[in-house]
Parts: structure tokens; sequence; C-alpha cells
């Protein structure tokens, strides 16, 4: 693997989520392969469960780990080209890029999108330059667009707690009075697109995501007759893709709770973190035996460990 941004990166994808199992049975076996290596993880964003687990990762590879926030850590960056640099962002991204490559052997990026320009967010600007600037693998802490070391999280976490061979997994819209990028969304029905499952999107009317990423995937806009036989209720609050960044809604009825739960085959529910309680799940779903969310963040390790692996393997 050279860049890990987008699924088209994954060449084998049952190789890639074994990978993340045999890493989760053994943390330690490639401990050499990334002796005197470093890893850059640079976040533009908020997280927790993205940093932790990626810097873990690395350190069961043995490598070393230099995070940064920018624009508080470092110098505000400049993502365009051929401008005259009278704002408020120092540093361009050509020189920040080119020289986080030469302190590191790949850069990972969090960008999330901006929610202002669907033109702008879609074409993965910050990713993109980093891409061609930094010289050195890129790996994608959350994009614009996608969310692919959640996806990897979420499919081994789906393989592990699958109790049939062809499950139905349901992604719903949750109310949220703030607009959220699409990124997990977007990635996750990508991937499962990819996965041997009957795969729903149920969303309120207004909020279909775009056509690229919802893919063969049977969209709903009634929660309820999505919810009927599932075994995986994914969770997540996204804005409106067709007016863009907008909250259309916050229709209490698409929160989860246990009565819409009972509608599944004995379902799970997953969420990538951070819920809001109360608000896009019920507190009894959340604390109940049915919730996968600490299991699926914990997989969160093992997803960016085989990543890693990946990309160590071809430097
Ligand atoms: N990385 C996981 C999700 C990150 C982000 N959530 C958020 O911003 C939640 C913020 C809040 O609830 O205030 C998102 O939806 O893409
Ligand atoms: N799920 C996830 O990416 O969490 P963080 O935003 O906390 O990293």
């Amino acid at each position: 693997m050279t860049h890990f941004v987008t699924y088209d990166d994954v060449t084998d994808l049952n190789a890639l989520i074994q990978e993340g199992l045999n890493a989760k049975q053994n943390p330690f076996a490639d401990q050499a392969l990334g002796r005197n290596k470093t890893i850059g993880l640079i976040f533009f964003n908020s997280s927790l469960r993205t940093r932790m687990s990626t810097q873990k990762a690395a350190q069961n590879l043995g490598m070393n780990v230099i995070t940064m926030n920018v624009g508080q850590d470092s110098w505000g960056l400049e993502m365009e080209e051929g401008v005259i640099m009278n704002g408020d962002k120092a540093e361009h991204v050509k020189e920040a890029a080119a020289v986080v490559g030469k302190y590191c052997d790949m850069v990972a990026v969090r960008a999330f999108a901006g929610l202002k320009n669907r033109e702008q967010d879609y074409q993965e600007v910050v990713l993109n330059q980093f891409r061609k600037y930094a010289g050195v693998p890129v790996i994608n802490l959350e994009s614009a667009t996608r969310h692919p070391l959640q996806s990897l999280a979420d499919c081994i976490t789906i393989e592990e707690f699958k109790v049939r061979s062809r499950p139905k997994v349901v992604l719903t819209w949750l109310p949220h009075f703030k607009p959220l990028p699409q990124a997990v969304a977007n990635s996750f029905s990508e991937w499962m697109n990819h996965r041997d499952v009957e795969f729903v999107i149920a969303n309120p009317d207004g909020y279909d995501l775009a056509p690229e990423f919802v893919g063969k995937a049977r969209v709903v806009h009634n929660q309820d007759e999505a919810f009927e036989g599932a075994d995986f209720i994914y969770g997540k609050n996204w804005s409106s893709y067709e007016q863009y960044g907008q909250v259309l809604t916050q229709d209490s009825s698409w929160m989860v709770t246990m009565d819409k739960m009972r509608l599944t085959d004995n379902g799970k529910f997953m969420h990538c973190l951070p819920v809001r309680r109360n608000m896009k799940v019920t507190d009894e779903v959340l604390d109940s035996p049915q919730s996968l969310v600490i299991e699926q963040a914990a997989n969160r390790e093992w997803s960016a460990q085989a990543v890693l692996k990946g990309v160590l393997q071809n430097l």
C-alpha cells in the first residue's frame, strides 16, 4: 500500500480485515517492521479515537510518532496556489508538507469538510495538497469526504459480530442541531458496497448522500421500514449534500430508541463516536448489550495497525 486515502487504495479488503484481526490477536508481532520509522499525525480538527488509536498502532509496530495540531501548535496553513498571503495564514502547504515529509516516513492528516463550498470540499484540497508536496505516503485520518480507517474498523467489527453470512446492515441518519460532515456516512457506504451484506441507507428527504457514495445501496426515507429484520444499525448524523452543509430538520423521531431496536432482528447498534446521548440515540440503547460502540472504537487500533503495516511494507 502506498497511500491510504480512499477505498481505491485497498487491493484486498478481506486480507486487510484479516490483518486487523491478526494484529488484535498478536499486537507486537511486527515490532521490528517500524523500527527507526516515524509517522507524523497532523490534525486540523479535534480527535480522541483517531489520535490515540493511530499512535498506539504505530507504537505497536515499533514506530516513532510526532503529533501536531495545525493552527494551535503550528502556523495556520494556506492551501490555495498562487495567492497573495496577506491573510491569517502564515505558511503555505507547499513548504509545510515538504518539511513534514523530511522529518517523517509517512504523514497522516485529519482535515474535515468546511461545509460551505461543496465543490471545494469534494475536491479534497487538503489531502491532495499533502499528497502533492509531502513526498511520502499519506494516510487519511478523516478528510472532507471520507474516513477510511473508521470504515475498516467497522468492517472488522461487523465480521466479528455477524451471526449470518449475509447480514442486513442499515446506515441511518440521526438528528443533530449542528451541520456535520458526510465523510463517515460516505465512507461507510463506500465500504459496505464492497461487502457481502444487504445494505440499506435510511435518511429523511433532502439528506440523500452523493450518488457516487450511495452506489448500489437501497435508500429509504422511512426509518421503521429500514430497521425491520436488521442485524446492524449504524447511526450517524450528516448535513444535507443537496442543500450543501445545511440542517434541514432535527426531527427527533429519527433518534434510535429501544422501541426502534425492537424492529430489528436482535440487531446491534454501531456509531463511530463521539455521540450525543438522548439526541441521536437514547441512554438505554447505548448502555444495552446491543451497543457495540466501545468494541468498535477499540477496533480502531487494529484497523490503523493493519494499514500502517501495509504502508511500512511498501516503503
Ligand atoms: N470522527 C468521527 C466524527 C467526527 C465528526 N463529528 C463531529 O464533529 C461531532 C461534533 C458534535 O457533535 O458537536 C463528524 O461527524 O465527521
Ligand atoms: N470516530 C472517530 O474518528 O473519533 P475521533 O473523532 O475522536 O477521532
